[in-house]
Formats: C-alpha cells, structure tokens, sequence
C-alpha cells in the first residue's frame, strides 16, 4: 500500500458532477490529477465545470492559488491505460453495480499492484465493487458530498475486507483535501443516505399528494428544522435519477419503506433529471449553478 507522501497522481474516474468536483479538490490540494470518461465530450464538459467553479471560488477570494494553475494540474482523457500513472484512484461513475465492478476489474488491471482503489458510491456495497479485483484489502469507499468543492464532509466506508491501515490513509488524504471524516459500515447507504434517501422521498410523497406547493415543503423543512435545502430542491441539486437509483438500491437491499416515491420516477422518465438537465422538481434558466 502506498502512503499518503508517496501519492503524486490521483486518478478519478468519471467527470460527471462528483468527478469533476473531486479531480478540482484534488488539484486544488496540489496533486496532479488524471480524470477519465469514456466520452471526450464528457471530459470536456467536466474540465468546462472545473474552470467554471475555479473562477467562482477565485473571485469569491477562496483561492490561495491561480485558478488556471489548479486547472492545469488536471488531465482530461478517455485512455484507461492514463490511469497507470495513478498512485490512488477514486471512481465516480454512474451508480450501477455492474459498471462499478467492470472499472474496477480494469482498475485493478492497469494499475499497479499497491494503488488503493476508492469508490464514491453512494448506495452500493464496497465489498461487492472490491470482489471485482484481486485486492479487495485496498479497495474503500471515499464518499464525497455534493458539491465536493463546497462541503465540507467525506465518509470513509469500510468494506469487509478493507485493510485498517487503507482505512487510516482514507481519512488522512481527506483531511489533506481539507474535509472532515466520519466512517461507516458498509451497510446499505451507509449513514448519510440511509437516512437522507427516505427524507427526500416522503418530501416528494407530500408535494405530489397535495400536502403543499413544492416552495413550502422546502421552506417548512428549511425554517422548521434548520437544514440549508428542502427535500425537492435537494433532489434537483443531486440529479433525480441519482436519488432514483439510490433509492431502488436502498428498496432492493432494507424494504418498502425505501421505495422511490412515483413522481421522482415518473420525472426520471420524462428526463426532468433536475438543475442538471434544467428541469426538476424547480425550473432553472442559463447556468449551472
Ligand atoms: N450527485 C450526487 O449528489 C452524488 C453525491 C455523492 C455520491 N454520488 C455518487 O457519485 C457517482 C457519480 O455520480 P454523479 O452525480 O457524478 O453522476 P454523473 O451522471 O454526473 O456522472 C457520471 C459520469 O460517469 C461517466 N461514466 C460512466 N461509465 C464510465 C466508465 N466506465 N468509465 C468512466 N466514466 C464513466 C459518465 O459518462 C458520466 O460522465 C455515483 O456513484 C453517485 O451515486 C453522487
């Protein structure tokens, strides 16, 4: 296993909103960074975000560094074999297990034989992703918060075969990035979304069976228990599809009361994903926030 002085290069796999945002913060701590996707246009579209948040952070003053020197420490590519330069990856693709398992048995491929190999997932099981290799001891879940380069938390997830000492070095190169830690069990969505996923489906549960308008939901949740977003604007910020697919992993794994609630599906297959597509629960006009 590599320590935490010997990592030059990190790895992140997807450039998708977690990617980009975990290649930025891994940049922005001063280690080069190659970010694979398997189209160039998502991998231009993840360096396009990159630049987008550096420059906001920049002109926020929250920079201690150029924004074009931190861009710079990040290579987009679509080679897989760009990932043999990595002393530590982190992969960000979509949320399915069986993709998750195919890039890690290439993972394990293509680099070499001491590389921890983490996973942002946020629902799926670790032990599951690190049987894919042969090294499962190294393989962890390194799970960021949306938006990675705003929150402030990470959770260290710890597979049934994690070594304690990778589970030492999760925390460190963490904390390095500047985040806070909590770990958990590798038990189905851990603590962050075991809890979060059916907070969100029952706010979709009441708008769509009238309780209130989809404003006061989010307002009576955010000045009634002090949280920064309500359910629906939530669910918008992490993508519908995403809280669809955690929450069906959830259902499959605890039971019916994880069940996604209909309106989130049905908007799912309209293809109202949320800010991301423009359309959600909120309708959202130019940028991206
Ligand atoms: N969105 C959130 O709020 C959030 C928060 C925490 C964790 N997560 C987890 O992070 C992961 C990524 O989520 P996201 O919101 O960034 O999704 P996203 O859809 O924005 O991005 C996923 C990216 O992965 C790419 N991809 C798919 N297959 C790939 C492969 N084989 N190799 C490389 N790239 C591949 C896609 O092209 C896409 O660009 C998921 O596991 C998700 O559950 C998401």
């Amino acid at each position: 296993m590599r320590a935490l002085s010997d990592i030059d290069v990190v790895g992140v796999v997807g450039a998708g909103t977690m990617g980009n945002g975990i290649a930025q913060v891994a940049a922005a701590a001063g280690y080069d960074v190659v970010m694979r996707d398997i189209e160039e246009e998502y991998v231009e579209k993840g360096l396009d975000a990159v630049e987008e948040s550096l420059d906001r952070l920049a002109a926020a003053d929250r920079l201690g560094e150029d924004p074009a020197a931190i861009r710079d420490r990040i290579a987009g590519t679509t080679d897989l074999d760009d990932l043999a330069a990595a002393d530590l990856v982190i992969e960000a693709a979509v949320e399915d297990l069986d993709v998750k398992r195919d890039i890690f048995a290439d993972l394990d491929a293509v680099t070499d034989g001491d590389v921890i190999l983490a996973t942002n997932t946020s629902t799926l099981s670790i032990t599951s992703i690190a049987s894919a290799t042969g090294r499962a001891s190294d393989v962890i879940g390194l799970h960021f918060m949306n938006p990675v380069p705003v929150m402030d938390g990470v959770e260290v997830v710890v597979g049934e075969r994690t070594d304690d000492a990778v589970v030492d070095f999760a925390h460190a190169f963490a904390a390095d990035l500047g985040k806070e830690t909590w770990e958990s069990d590798d038990k189905p969505g851990f603590v962050t979304n075991r809890i979060l996923m059916p907070w969100i489906n029952e706010g979709v549960r009441a708008y769509d069976e009238g309780v209130a308008d989809r404003e006061d939901i989010d307002r009576g949740m955010k000045l009634g228990t002090n949280v920064p977003m309500g359910p629906l604007e939530l669910a918008d910020h992490i993508g519908l599809d995403v809280v669809v697919d955690a929450s069906e992993t959830l259902h499959a794994e605890l039971g019916d009361r994880y069940k996604p609630a209909y309106l989130l599906t049905r908007k799912v297959e309209a293809g109202d994903l949320g800010k991301k597509t423009g359309r959600g629960f909120y309708e959202y006009g130019g940028e991206e926030e």
